[in-house]
């Protein structure tokens, strides 16, 4: 850190250099190897009169010290004029520092126009004419350091300085946006509030401090500021006698003057709430517009209207009312997408399609005879009814705090082949609100049907919440569908596939804008030090991976898809998907490379055998229904009680029935993998402990709501023990279902 800031190759522009602060700086640059352009209009500290000698003899002062330099005497308001000095001599401008400037002191009163405009034009008008011409000779060489020159004067105010004061908060409002628009171009704009021994200070300080506050004592801020290693912009400091700080906002929690959205504010409200308002305890530091906005958008989220808080809130257990529970019971929709082949498009390249796959052009080519969209497409209409339907300010006393919702978990049954183009309807019903503790998960029933009114896909969202948990919730749910884990040999199939950096700002354009995926300060709210990819970005590429691995391309093979978004990844990582084919379901996982962390986990998509015809795809059988509900049902009652876990480490084999006839057989293994249920018989040699078999009475009385299987098993009416028949007993209930 010891070696020597150096600006050798750098063209550096000082206006007002003829002598104070300005001189400073420049003789600063010129014995640091920078070439200076020394500008001085030669004027009066008023800003009357002109005359060269100034100018000239600092630059005399730089070259007789073996640097280079050249003086130029325009104004500053002939910024352009000044810049050609620097491209005419030097070839480039890599400096501007905005230090020119002039007083004309009156109290407020008896500030004339000329008082007025002639220091705004000096100190405003003239800072950005010089900024503006040096400006785009910046942007092109990727390279530029601004000053502006503020003052204390403007920040606190000073009697008599009306007009200076506004000049010099103005450079400020100027500095902050030229700091925005250069960011990328490596262009840095800092505003400085100086207080020097000048001309312009001379006989306002006392003399004693006068002579502590030389003008050298503020240059070597402005060296740091210019030079190429220093990372700040868009900051303001104050430099005086050799002491720098830094400022920056702050701003008060604030306070709403009204609780529902079509409540009106009056004066009285303000004034009775002025304490609050006016509190600085935990108060914020908003760094950027941005920031500032996303924190009145929170709060603009609380408001609801009147009708929902005069409302009780639905609850699940009728034990918890208020909180995330609240929310299970709110529907939104249907609400109608319309969508193109470009949309379709647009999605299997944000899903990483590409025209060098094996069939790419089927799913990016709409002249491709085989056009069509990929199966997990049917997430586009889904969430634009999710992003667009309002759901969040729906829910009444419960605020969610966007930049810590994550997706959780995500479901997707397709039922009938998507269109290259349509209008669809999606309604959602968020149907349970779990408590995680670390968080709250919200689950979200989705039904997506076509103008016909048949339904074309069904998806299950679930959001997880983070730091909303502990709200009295379940745990558990028998609307949750469930996770499979993999068999434990090896994958038949892995496959690796690169993300983009720019994965997620592509993606994004199918519909999800949550900032959290692209704007970095977005994502440091929520905890992240980088934007990280939307989970469905993964889960797309994974279902476009299973789909050509497993179902050779052809999307009427592909019924469902279930995971749950274990790990966020970042655009750029790798991701490696293994899969295990073990009858119609493929199990997968998804890994990044680059950390060796699971991202996708419980993963599973069912598809049709080859031989099975594609309406079978389209719609399942009542079977298919009634085995997924039971599993549903078992799933909670086993890997989700923990009592339960603990009392029995038994490996339990579910055989399911209907019409006499098996359909499917589960196992669920509290001995060796507690939590975990998978598809088929005990595996690795373990023979079941306990076989349960259900017929088909049970099971239509479970997909139609009239047996909750859990409420069952604990009230004595289904014993897990030995090989149960249970059907007598459920007789009674099932006949008005049997049509189903
Ligand atoms: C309206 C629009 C809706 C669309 C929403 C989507 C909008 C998108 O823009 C947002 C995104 O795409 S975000 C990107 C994708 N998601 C992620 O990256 C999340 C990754 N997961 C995590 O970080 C952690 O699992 C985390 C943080 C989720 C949980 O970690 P922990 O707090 O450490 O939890 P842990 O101790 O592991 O487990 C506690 C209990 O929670 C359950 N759980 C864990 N992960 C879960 C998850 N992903 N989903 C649901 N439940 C989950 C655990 O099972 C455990 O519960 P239990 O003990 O009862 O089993």
């Amino acid at each position: 850190m010891d070696s020597k800031l150096r600006f050798d190759g750098k063209v550096a522009i000082v206006t007002g250099a003829g002598g104070g602060l300005g001189k400073a700086y420049a003789l600063l640059f010129g014995s640091r190897g920078a070439k200076v352009v020394v500008n001085d209009l030669g004027g009066s500290k008023k800003g009357e009169g002109s005359s060269s000698k100034l100018a000239d003899q600092v630059v005399e002062e730089i070259r007789s010290a073996g640097g280079t330099a050249v003086a130029n005497y325009d104004s500053v308001e002939d910024g352009d004029k000044i810049v050609k000095t620097a491209l005419d001599n030097f070839g480039r401008v890599d400096i501007v520092v905005n230090n020119a400037g002039i007083l004309r002191d009156r109290s407020f009163a008896r500030i004339s126009d000329t008082d007025w405009d002639l220091i705004q034009r000096v100190h405003l008008r003239g800072s950005f004419m010089v900024t503006r011409a040096a400006f785009p000779i910046m942007k092109e060489q990727k390279f530029g350091r601004i000053i502006m020159t503020a003052s204390t004067s403007g920040i606190y105010g000073n009697f008599g300085q009306a007009n200076y004061g506004a000049a010099k908060l103005g450079l400020l409002g100027l500095s902050n946006t030229v700091a925005i628009e250069g960011r990328k171009y490596n262009i840095h704009c800092n505003t400085i509030a100086p207080v020097g021994g000048t001309r312009l200070t001379e006989g306002i300080l006392p003399p004693d401090l006068f002579d502590q506050l030389k003008p050298e004592y503020v240059a070597p801020l402005v060296a740091w500021l210019c030079h190429e290693d220093c990372e700040d912009t868009g900051g303001l400091f104050e430099a005086a006698g050799g002491w720098y700080g830094k400022y920056r906002w702050e701003r008060t929690q604030g306070h709403f003057c009204r609780k529902y959205i079509e409540e009106e504010v009056t004066p009285e409200a303000v004034r009775d709430s002025w304490e609050k308002i006016t509190d600085f305890t935990d108060a914020y530091h908003p760094a950027s517009n941005h920031e500032d906005t996303g924190i009145l958008a929170a709060g603009l989220q609380d408001l609801k209207p009147w009708k929902e808080i005069q409302a009780k809130p639905a609850s699940a257990t009728g034990a918890v009312t208020s909180g995330p529970i609240s929310a299970v019971g709110v529907k939104v929709g249907p609400s109608s997408f319309t969508y193109e082949p470009k949309d379709v498009i647009l999605y299997a390249l944000g899903v990483g399609a590409s025209v060098q796959d094996e069939d790419g052009l089927k799913f990016l080519y709409e002249n491709d005879e085989d056009f069509t969209p990929l199966p997990t497409f049917s997430i586009v209409p889904s969430q634009a009814v999710m992003f667009g339907g309002n759901l969040w300010s729906n829910i009444p006393g419960w605020s969610v705090d966007l930049t810590k919702l994550l997706h959780g978990e995500m479901y997707i049954e397709c039922v009938k082949p998507l269109a290259s183009g349509a209008t669809l309807n999606t309604s959602l019903e968020v149907v349970d609100v779990l408590d995680k503790k670390s968080g709250a998960v919200m689950i979200i029933d989705t039904l997506t049907t076509d103008e016909s009114g048949e339904t074309v896909a069904k998806a299950q969202w679930s959001t997880f919440h983070v730091g909303d948990g502990n709200f009295g919730g379940p745990r558990t749910s028998n609307r949750l569908v469930p996770l499979c884990d993999p068999p434990s040999r090896k994958p038949d199939a892995t496959e690796e596939f690169k993300t983009d950096v720019d994965q997620a700002a592509l993606y994004r354009l199918s519909g999800d804008r949550n900032p959290m995926h692209i704007d970095p300060s977005f994502a440091a709210m929520g905890g992240f030090q980088q934007p990280i990819l939307h989970g469905l970005c993964s889960y797309g590429i994974t279902c476009r991976i299973i789909l050509k691995h497993f179902c050779g391309n052809d999307v009427s093979k592909f019924k469902a898809i279930k995971c749950r978004f274990a790990k966020p990844v970042l655009p750029g990582q790798t991701l490696v998907v293994n899969m295990w084919k073990e009858g119609a379901r493929v199990f997968f996982t998804c890994s990044v490379k680059e950390t060796g962390k699971d991202c996708l986990t419980g993963g599973y998509v069912d598809i049709v055998e080859s031989g099975a015809s594609a309406e079978s795809a389209s719609a399942p059988s009542k079977p298919e229904l009634a085995s997924a509900a039971v599993f549903h049902e078992m799933s909670q009652r086993l890997a989700g009680d923990p009592d339960m876990a603990k009392k029995v480490k038994a490996v339990f084999l579910w055989n399911i029935n209907l019409d006499k006839k098996p359909v499917g057989q589960w196992t669920v293994d509290l001995k060796n993998a507690p939590g975990s249920i998978y598809e088929g018989a005990p595996r690795n040699g373990l023979k079941p402990d306990v076989t349960l078999t259900l017929e088909d009475a049970d099971l239509v009385a479970m997909v139609t709501g009239k047996l909750n299987a859990q409420k069952a098993f604990m009230s004595g009416k289904l014993k897990v023990s030995g090989k149960v028949m249970l059907t007598q007993k459920l007789q009674g209930l099932l006949k008005p279902q049997a049509k189903m």
